[in-house]
């Protein structure tokens, strides 16, 4: 891949292995070791390391890796649907598909070389009409950058000759010390839609978000940074987003945990999902319109 070379330790490399059921993962490395590992079984990044090996994404000891069934962990791509607000199997069927490297990728404006990079392509098939009957272009790239900042930029196309809608979402699952020493800030009197009420509004009162049961709310029209801080590790996830007015944050708590066969009974400790999403106001393409969504994810150590 010319944008990269797997020759050199202080260059950002970019490499195609296998996991071990033969579906393709594609490391991003950058200059000072840091790493990101991304399969095309879903677009999904699964992992993502700074330079001294700390994994900062959460994936489930119970994970299934095989599609089409989505993978407990790293960062699924929900779309067309987020979650069950429509006719599509929750969250929508590209977190299921098989990707496509995109080897002549459409220039992204404004992007900064330097980075280890690859562009993920997702075009869908007849079975995929018959769901949903649309059809577009879905280029991912994901992008890790000498900081160790980790960038993920949709662009999705509409090709066809008749508009469509869809719901989209990030769903990172962070990995962290102990859900009861976290907090997520920025989202401070926002409304929010809550799953657990039958999605009713209510406005969030406190400083800032805790957790001591299970939560599954979409954040309405957030501003475009939030911040999630783990006390015991010392460090602080800042998520930074364009094109994605939304915020989800998810944790299953004990009961719903052990009802998933994926996820370990005492697992929902370590793992909290915040996602840039489009939700509440899905975006709608009309015949040759392009909609961007960008996601930063970055790390701050606190002493
Ligand atoms: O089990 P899934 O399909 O990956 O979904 C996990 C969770 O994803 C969250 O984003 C939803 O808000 C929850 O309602 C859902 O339970």
């Amino acid at each position: 891949m010319n944008h990269s070379s797997a020759e050199s330790d202080n260059r950002a490399a970019v490499e195609v292995i296998k996991d071990k059921n033969g579906i393709e993962q594609v490391v991003l490395r950058n200059q000072r070791g840091a790493s990101a590992k991304v399969s095309l079984h879903g677009g999904q990044v699964l992992s993502w390391k700074t330079e001294n090996g700390e994994e900062l994404l959460f994936t489930s000891n119970k994970a299934i890796f095989n599609p089409p069934k989505p993978v407990r962990g790293g960062i699924p791509i929900c779309f067309p649907q987020f979650g069950n607000r429509g006719s599509l199997e929750q969250h929508g069927f590209a977190r299921n598909k098989i990707w496509a490297i995109d080897q002549n990728p459409p220039p992204l404006p404004n992007y900064s070389n330097g980075n280890a990079y690859i562009d993920l392509l997702l075009i869908p098939s007849e079975d995929d009409h018959k769901l949903w009957p649309h059809s577009f272009e879905f280029r991912l790239r994901v992008s890790l950058a000498v900081d160790g900042y980790l960038t993920m930029i949709s662009r999705i196309r509409n090709v066809n000759s008749k508009p469509f809608s869809f719901s989209f979402g990030y769903h990172t699952y962070f990995s962290i010390s102990d859900i009861s020493e976290v907090r997520v800030e920025g989202l401070e009197t926002l409304d929010y839609l809550d799953n657990l009420c039958e999605k009713k509004r209510f406005t969030e009162q406190g400083d800032a978000l805790t957790f001591e049961s299970e939560v599954d709310r979409v954040y309405i029209d957030s501003s475009n940074m939030v911040a999630v801080l783990d006390h015991e590790r010392k460090r602080t996830f800042v998520i930074r987003k364009d094109g994605l007015p939304d915020v989800v944050v998810w944790n299953p708590w004990e009961k719903k945990a052990k009802s998933m066969v994926d996820l370990g009974d005492e697992e929902y400790k370590q793992m909290v999902c915040v996602d840039g999403a489009a939700i509440e106001k899905p975006i709608t393409l009309k015949p040759g319109e392009e909609w961007t969504g960008r996601l930063e994810l970055s790390l701050i150590h606190s002493t």
